[in-house]
């Protein structure tokens, strides 16, 4: 593994991800807010000295793509402002290694709030899924908030969040009963997403909320259908 010092903590945060993300949502904790189709976002309403910091958790399920291909689009910089509707400025930081960045993004402000920035290291890596030999590997890509020497000091024009992102996706293939060969048709991406952000100064919490329940789904929905419409009739990537 690379020497870099970020490491240890990288490597931590994205298996505790991991295995948050592949915890159920029983258990009454997690409350449904809402449903389009496959794709069901819950979250739980918590509040870090006054502020609404409110986890959240989607499951969705996507036919035609891979985890592999799933998470790459989400992972890679070069094509983020093709989905990320809300993003106004991203800069890579740091190419730690190819599978690991330092980004620091600036989202256009929503009103009444003031404008936020977000600086994290960006990781993407396959799991070998250790509980069932025939399934496939396990493809999670994480965003973590960070420290970086280069991050400009945005002399406080911006408020900085802080947020804990993972992306889970487990693909299965149910094989062409007459031994053809795999094609999209065959392929099913289960996908998590979880999200803690601290949005760092005070939010109203109504309006934070409000925020919440409205850009989640769309961002969810659109960076979906934005790696379907990429993959369609390319060669499949496991
Ligand atoms: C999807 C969503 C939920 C809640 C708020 C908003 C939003 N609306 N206007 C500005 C933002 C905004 C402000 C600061 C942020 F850090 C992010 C932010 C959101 C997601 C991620 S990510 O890591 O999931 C995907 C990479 O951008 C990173 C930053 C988004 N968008």
């Amino acid at each position: 593994a690379p020497a870099h010092p970020l490491w240890p903590e990288i490597e931590r945060v994205t298996l505790e991800q991991l295995q948050y993300a592949r915890l159920g949502v029983e258990g009454g904790v997690w409350q449904l807010f809402a449903e389009d189709g496959e794709m069901k976002m819950y979250k739980r309403e918590e509040e870090v000295d006054g502020l609404a910091v409110d986890p959240l958790k989607a499951v969705h399920t996507v036919k035609g793509v891979t985890g592999r291909e799933m998470t790459h689009y989400f992972f890679s910089p070069d094509v983020r402002f093709e989905w990320e509707t809300t993003l106004e400025q991203m800069k890579v930081l740091e190419t730690i290694a190819d599978d690991t960045l330092v980004i620091l993004q600036i989202h256009k402000r929503v009103w009444p709030a003031s404008q936020r920035d977000a600086l994290f290291w960006s990781h993407v890596r396959r799991v070998p899924n250790d509980t069932d030999r025939d399934a496939q590997d396990i493809w999670i890509a994480c965003n973590h908030s960070t420290e970086h020497h280069e991050a400009p000091s945005n002399e406080g024009k911006m408020v900085r969040v802080s947020l804990t992102v993972c992306l889970v996706c487990q693909t299965s293939i149910e094989p062409p009963s007459d031994g053809g060969p795999v094609t999209r048709d065959h392929l099913t991406c289960k996908i998590t997403y979880c999200s803690v952000v601290n949005p760092g100064g005070w939010v109203p919490t109504s309006a934070l909320r409000a925020v919440y329940k409205r850009e989640y789904p769309k961002f969810l929905k659109r960076f979906t259908q934005y790696v379907k419409d990429r993959c369609d009739k390319q060669p499949i990537l496991f």
